[in-house]
């Protein structure tokens, strides 16, 4: 996390939804290795600059670059193959499907050769590659600590732990950026803490990019490298986590103080 380039950048970007405009302007750039949290009130536009990185949505003006590619106008699942990875907010698991098969399905489309290759499936290399997937997936699920449900039906599962299964598909993705949603919303202290320690040993072990959504304020300061701050669609703050708490900016859109327009050093968008 020094000289180096970064890894995601956006520039100027704008999302107007009919009237509304959900993102207004907004400059960021994530480096390699970073762990980065977008924090604001609810409707402040956090979801929507997810969306706009995964391509989900493409912004009205403005681009998204990952890895130095303009990716304005790919479709998520090219970004996917490009190393972009994510979480959503509300669950996206196939609830009758196991938790292996929930993990493994996200792979498939990565894989180079599929059943309708016909015979290059099975003279291709193509079962090597599915045993590689596999013996991935199965690292994965030993990281997430999720061994013991490995064959459950994902929609018998607490809340905690299928959130930690969706967690599990996006790494098996083997992103280089994933983006995480709120991923603890909904959990217990407990769980929250679990959550905590596997998001910090993926960046810091497993070398992933994370860029999160998180409302637990607690959890944000303690685990991000640096935190950008939204408001009505605009970036108001941007920076170390202490200093984006200091911020006046950021003191009035979360608890309504007065807001000190003297401050000329606060970094505002
Ligand atoms: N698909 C959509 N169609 C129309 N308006 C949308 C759409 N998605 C988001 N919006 C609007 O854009 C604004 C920003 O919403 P967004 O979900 O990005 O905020 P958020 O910061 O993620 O909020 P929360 O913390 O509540 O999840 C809101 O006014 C929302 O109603």
């Amino acid at each position: 996390m020094t000289s180096q380039s970064p890894i995601l950048q956006i520039s100027d970007v704008s999302l107007v939804f009919g009237g509304v405009r959900a993102l207004s302007d907004v400059s960021f750039s994530v480096l390699p290795g970073e762990l980065f949290s977008i924090i604001g009130p609810n409707g402040a536009g956090k979801t929507s600059m997810l969306n706009c990185v995964s391509g989900r949505y493409t912004p009205t003006t403005g681009s998204v670059s990952f890895k130095g590619q303009d990716v304005t106008g790919l479709k998520p699942n090219d970004r996917a193959e490009l190393g972009i990875g994510r979480t959503f907010q509300n669950l996206a698991l196939f609830g009758h499907m196991n938790v292996l098969d929930n993990i493994m399905v996200g792979r498939h489309h990565l894989l180079k050769n599929n059943f309708l290759n016909g015979p290059l499936y099975w003279f291709g290399g193509a079962q090597k590659e599915e045993l590689e997937h596999r013996r991935f997936c199965e690292d994965v699920i030993d990281f997430l600590e999720i061994s013991h449900i490995r064959k459950a039906t994902a929609g018998t599962l607490s809340y905690g732990l299928r959130k930690r299964v969706e967690l599990a598909r996006a790494v098996a993705l083997r992103p280089d950026l994933i983006l995480l949603d709120e991923p603890m919303a909904g959990m217990n202290l407990e769980e929250k803490e679990d959550m905590a320690r596997f998001i910090i040993d993926l960046n810091e072990e497993w070398g992933m990019t994370v860029v999160m959504i998180e409302h637990d304020m607690g959890v944000v300061m303690d685990i991000s490298n640096r935190v950008m701050v939204l408001d009505f669609g605009r970036k108001i703050a941007e920076g170390l986590p202490d200093e984006v708490m200091a911020n006046s900016h950021v003191k009035k859109a979360y608890l309504g103080e007065e807001d000190d327009e003297t401050d000329e050093d606060e970094q505002v968008a």
